[in-house]
Order: C-alpha cells, then sequence, then structure tokens
C-alpha cells in the first residue's frame, strides 16, 4: 500500500474508533484510562489494522518506569496517532504516583495530523487525563524546542520514540542537546526492527556519540510477540553518563 493510501486508511479507522468509543456509554471510561487504552486495543483487534504500540510492548516499558529511581515526571511521546500510548504513559503516571497526580508529573505528546490531535485530545479528556497528557501537534522537534525555550520541560525521564524511524536519530540528539536527560533517563523505541531505525539503533547500541561530555547509553533489545509467530522489538536504552 502506498503512503496516500495508508494515511486515508488510517483516518477512516480514526472516525470509526471514535464512532465504537463515543457510542459506548460515557462511565464505561469516565476518569478510567486504562478502560480507554484497552478499548482502543480491543478495536485493532477486532476491527482492523492500527499502528500502536502492542500490549506485550507496553508491558516491557510499563516494568522499566515503575521500576524506575526516582519515580517518572516527565515523558516525552514522539507521535500521538490516535493516543492509545500517550494515555497508557498517564495511566502509568497515576498507578506510580495515585489518582491526584502532582502538578509536575507531565506527559508532552507530539503529533503532526491534525485528525489525530483532535481525536487523541478528546480521548485523553474522556479518560479524565486532560490535565496530564498534553498533545502538541506540529512537528515534534519544534514543540520540544518551544516547550524547552518557555522552561516547561527542564528534565526528561523517559522519551519514547514512536513516529516516523527517519526522525528517531535527529531527535533522540535534540533530547541530549537541549540537556533534558539524567542518569537513569530511559530513550524508549518501538519498529528499530520493522520498518526499521537502524541509524537510531547502530547509536545506541554504541553507546551514544562517544565523545567526551555526550550522553552515554546501554542499550537492550526486548523481544516481543504481539502478533504469535511474529517476534517484534522494543529497545530500552538507559542513560548510564551525562558528562
Ligand atoms: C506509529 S504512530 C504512533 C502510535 C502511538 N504512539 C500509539 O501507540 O498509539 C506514528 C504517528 O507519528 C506521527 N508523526 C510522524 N512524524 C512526526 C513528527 N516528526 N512529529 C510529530 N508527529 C509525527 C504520525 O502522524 C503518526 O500519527
Amino acid at each position: 500500500m502506498d503512503s496516500a493510501s495508508l494515511a486515508e486508511t488510517f483516518a477512516k479507522r480514526a472516525t470509526q474508533l471514535r464512532e465504537y468509543i463515543f457510542s459506548q456509554p460515557a462511565n464505561n471510561f469516565e476518569n478510567n484510562p486504562w478502560a480507554v487504552a484497552n478499548a482502543i486495543d480491543e478495536f485493532a483487534e477486532t476491527q482492523g489494522r492500527m499502528m500502536i504500540f502492542k500490549k506485550a510492548k507496553l508491558d516491557v516499558a510499563q516494568a522499566q518506569l515503575t521500576a524506575q529511581q526516582p519515580a517518572p515526571h516527565t515523558i516525552l511521546e514522539f507521535g500521538t496517532f490516535v493516543g492509545k500510548s500517550a494515555i497508557a504513559w498517564g495511566a502509568i503516571l497515576r498507578d506510580i504516583h495515585g489518582q491526584n497526580v502532582p502538578k509536575d508529573v507531565n506527559v508532552y505528546t507530539f503529533e503532526l495530523d491534525p485528525q489525530m490531535v483532535s481525536l487523541s485530545r478528546d480521548l485523553i479528556k474522556l479518560a479524565g487525563l486532560q490535565d496530564v497528557v498534553h498533545v502538541l501537534e506540529g512537528p515534534a522537534s519544534d514543540s520540544l524546542k518551544k516547550l524547552h525555550a518557555d522552561g516547561k520541560v527542564t528534565s526528561v525521564d523517559m522519551a519514547f520514540f514512536d513516529h516516523w524511524e527517519e526522525f528517531y536519530l535527529p531527535d533522540l540528539q535534540l533530547v541530549e542537546d537541549l540537556k533534558l536527560f539524567r542518569l537513569g533517563s530511559l530513550a524508549i523505541a518501538d519498529n528499530t526492527d520493522f520498518p526499521g531505525a537502524p541509524d537510531y539503533l547502530k547509536y545506541v547500541k554504541a553507546g551514544g556519540r562517544g565523545v567526551a561530555g555526550s550522553v552515554k547509553y546501554e542499550s537492550q533489545s526486548f523481544a516481543t510477540e504481539s502478533v504469535p509467530g511474529k517476534p517484534s522489538i522494543v529497545e530500552v536504552s538507559t542513560v548510564v553518563a551525562v558528562e
């Protein structure tokens, strides 16, 4: 399928997903982020293909975030789509910090497509996460530079890369250049094996730029099997040095 028809398919799916969720009683979902995230998974499983971060991979990321010390406060997500993983990050932060999460606990998620921005914001609101999960429209790098310039993001506990793969490495390096990582920060990336992000993978496996003063990573590929017989990797890179 060419990229224009793929975009058309995903636009149609997004409209169907909106109908699927909002035709159900609101109290199935209100203030219940996991119920919304699970319903998106269920829609994807029963109604057709969606480019969402699958549950088996999310379980890997959740274990990393739950074990992280100090506890995560700020998550950056590159690629919102319909908001499934953004809602899951909000749910995980709520599980860690409690129902009334502190004001300095935030997910910033970046998305180019206005239709996806609108749908994800509506689903985030339904889940009761509107004060925690913020969707920023436009190229991720521009939004991140602005967040930093405005003093809204000064440190990042996890950066999740799930947008177009050619942006993974430049956007990871932008996070580094803005000096947002701390010791123990996580860079988690989907699709490094397929469609593939070879330059990103080579970089994190090599431990980073490899020059004095640069961020250093230890990186591990976790094989998951969301679709039986089709192993798929999630790459988890931990910051082990910042100077
Ligand atoms: C694989 S989907 C994200 C899936 C989402 N993380 C989830 O699991 O629910 C990728 C999304 O990234 C968006 N995207 C691609 N390049 C981008 C960029 N440079 N800045 C912002 N969004 C981008 C696309 O429009 C698309 O909706």
